[in-house]
């Protein structure tokens, strides 16, 4: 039989097309043993796509609470072909982003290397990470944060001025739009140096541009899987996905905002001032000498960057939290009330609303942790693999470049760590009922040196916001007020509350 008859035999093209599909398979599956051989449990993956079919259309926070409730404190789950241990043992929490720090340095991350993204420090890796953290951390301590006070209580000014509006015309108010509103108002005046005066109008450039940004429309749709099925593919059109029109809107803005401010003696004690203080601060040795760390170009860039992520990282989050806040206040009035009181008492050692006032309310503190425990504002935190690792003597083994998820939404509704998790209780936060509690179970603002780096910013505007609102105004539930909060579908990194309209009158002493 010569080549050509070979060839042209049905024979042939049947074992090579079976030949080549059993390759595929092959390649597809993998690493699906990777957890079946440590004895791990986990849900079963499918060839190419894992355990994330469907993932673009499910709850996640009810998706999330159903894996850890069938797979129990240590599963393992596919990101496509990358295995990924999803953790809610406190030890274990406590392991890889604490103790064992060094070994999951890095967050799961596209090495972007567009100029200012490059120095969004929650995408950096290793030691580039460390030295722009060290960095920026100092813009953060609590006396800058007293300074940035000020703005934040000129925007929650205008936020009771809103409030003052609503009360008077409808007599209620769809939260997530109000704080989303006061939010970026903040963002503006602390991290882009701006006062936007149609605050609230969809018309205005800079929340045009904003919405953009924050809400792709691809969240919703498989597309958003791309990147975890193909990081290499999807990196080589990066630049192309986020450099859009309206990101650039942003560096632009910044970038001229830095260029006036370098002709100029005025304070402005808002984030790109401190984040400018902090990091033309940050110095290294260089045989034997103390020198700047950073070229002025190189400052400009990470304040750029760092104020373009203060806009991603720092908007959702915070006006989630307080539109949760705002619905739990409503359907909680006796802590309401409590809150209340704490605040008139203080209200009168303190004369106002300041920076050293909410520092002293413990059950403000217990109400908001509270909130972030039922509502976990970010659903999973995540860890890549930086260092081979084992773990219980080697009962778990960790590759390098596997991923390690904490589903911090899922972990905060464990009955064994929070009993009746479904009710809200700042009590849990009391100083002996927190004593009793591991702290690694709770995961608001994540854990150890990658935790949140805005949260005592994020802290002091939602205090000053609270306590400015709970003095003037009572919330209470109207019709369209749900029983219980629900959050909207899809590939989010951050919950959505859906529908979360409540009531609100003046309080009578007003
Ligand atoms: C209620 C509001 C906020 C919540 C709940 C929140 C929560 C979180 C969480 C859970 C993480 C991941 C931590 C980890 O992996 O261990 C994070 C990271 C981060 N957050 Fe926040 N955040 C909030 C506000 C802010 C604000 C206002 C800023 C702005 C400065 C900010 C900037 C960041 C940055 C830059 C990171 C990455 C840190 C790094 O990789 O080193 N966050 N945040």
């Amino acid at each position: 039989m010569d080549l050509l008859n070979i060839l042209s035999s049905p024979v042939t093209w049947v074992v090579t097309i079976v030949s080549f599909l059993y390759i595929l398979y092959r390649h597809a599956t993998s690493t699906f043993n990777y957890f079946s051989d440590q004895g791990i449990p986990g849900p079963k993956p499918m060839p190419i796509i894992g355990n994330m079919w469907g993932i673009w259309k499910a709850n996640l926070p009810e998706y999330d609470s159903a894996l850890v409730k069938q797979y129990g404190k240590v599963f393992g789950y596919f990101d496509g072909l990358v295995p990924n241990l999803w953790i809610t043992d406190v030890d274990m929490i406590k392991a890889v982003c604490v103790k064992d720090f060094e070994h999951f340095v890095d967050r799961r991350s596209f090495q972007i290397k567009t100029k200012v993204m490059r120095k969004w420090l929650i995408m950096m890796k290793g030691q580039e990470w460390k030295d722009v953290r060290s960095s920026i951390t100092p813009a953060f301590t609590s006396g800058k944060i007293k300074r940035m006070s000020s703005l934040i209580k000129d925007c929650v000014g205008d936020l009771c001025d809103r409030l003052s509006n609503f009360t008077e015309n409808d007599g209620k108010i769809n939260a997530k739009l109000t704080f989303s509103a006061f939010t970026m108002d903040v963002i503006a005046r602390c991290a882009f140096g701006l006062k936007i005066e149609t605050l609230g109008s969809e018309d205005d450039t800079f929340i045009k541009n904003a919405q953009h940004v924050l809400n792709p429309p691809t969240n919703r749709s498989p597309v958003v899987l791309l990147p975890l099925l193909f990081p290499t593919l999807f990196l080589m059109f990066a630049e192309r996905i986020f450099l859009t029109k309206e990101m650039t809107f942003f560096f632009d803005l910044l970038e001229n905002v830095l260029r006036e401010r370098s002709q100029s003696k005025e304070k402005f004690n808002d984030f790109i001032e401190m984040a400018d203080e902090a990091i033309s601060d940050f110095t290294k040795e260089v045989e034997g000498k103390t020198v700047p760390m950073w070229s002025r170009e190189e400052i400009d860039e990470i304040i750029i960057a760092q104020s373009t992520l203060f806009m991603l990282a720092g908007f959702d989050t915070t006006a989630t939290t307080l539109t949760n806040t705002c619905f739990q206040l409503a359907r909680n009035p006796d802590v309401q009330e409590k809150l209340y009181e704490s605040i008139v008492a203080k209200m009168e050692e303190h004369g106002e609303v300041c920076h050293e006032m909410v520092q002293d309310l413990p059950y403000l503190e217990m109400v908001i942790h509270e909130v972030m425990r039922i509502y976990s504002p970010f659903l999973r935190i995540e860890r890549e693999c930086t260092k081979d690792y084992s773990y219980d003597n080697g009962r778990i083994k960790i590759k390098k470049g596997q991923m390690v998820t904490i589903p911090a939404f899922a972990l905060h509704r464990m009955e064994e760590y929070y009993p009746a998790p479904d009710k809200f209780d700042p009590e849990r936060w009391s100083p002996e009922n927190k004593a009793n509690q591991s702290p690694y179970t709770f995961m608001g603002f994540g854990a150890g040196p990658r935790n949140c780096v805005g949260m005592r910013f994020a802290l002091e505007e939602m205090k000053i916001a609270i306590c400015t609102m709970v003095q003037k105004f009572r919330f209470f539930p109207v019709e369209e007020t749900p029983e219980k909060l629900s959050f909207d579908d899809g590939l989010t990194q951050i919950l959505q509350p859906v529908h979360a309209v409540v009531g609100i009158e003046f309080r009578q002493s007003n």
